[in-house]
């Protein structure tokens, strides 16, 4: 095991973020403080999204090459109201997958340095 493992590897890389990701997936869409953002993406879009918004919070490989998170969420103004619930949603699908306090601690500080770039774009 190298120093350098992401949580993202520790998990065990993409098979294990697909079972996160459905239950990620079910909450978000299931909250209507933040569903509306996601009325006009598709089925095969979001579950695209919700893979590569797991695998960017979790430290994955650098195989994303989407745009800049501050890019992805231009124009949708987002606000602390919509970012705590999406977190809240990432933490619950995290323990209810069996992912360890310790872990989701990680992941959470992680998440949390990408704030500035993603709220009032
Ligand atoms: C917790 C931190 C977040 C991360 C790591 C994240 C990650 C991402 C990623 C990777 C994309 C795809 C960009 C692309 O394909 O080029 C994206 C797009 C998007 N994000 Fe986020 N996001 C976060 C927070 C949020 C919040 C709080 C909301 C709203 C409640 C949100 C709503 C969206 C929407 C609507 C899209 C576009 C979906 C589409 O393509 O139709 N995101 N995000």
């Amino acid at each position: 095991m190298s120093q350098s493992e992401s949580i993202y590897e520790k998990l065990g890389g993409e098979a294990a973020i697909g079972a996160v990701v459905d239950i990620f997936y079910k909450k978000v869409l299931a909250d209507d403080t933040v569903n509306g953002f996601f009325k006009d993406t598709d089925m095969e879009k979001q579950r695209r999204h919700q893979t590569k918004f797991l695998s960017f919070a979790l430290g994955g490989p650098a195989q994303y090459t989407g745009a800049s998170m501050a890019k992805a969420h231009e124009g949708m103004n987002l606000q602390p109201i919509h970012w705590n619930a999406i977190v809240n949603h990432l933490t619950a699908s995290l323990r209810e997958a069996g992912v360890g306090e310790g872990d989701i601690d990680t992941i959470v500080s992680h998440v949390a340095t990408l704030k500035d770039d993603i709220l009032n774009k």
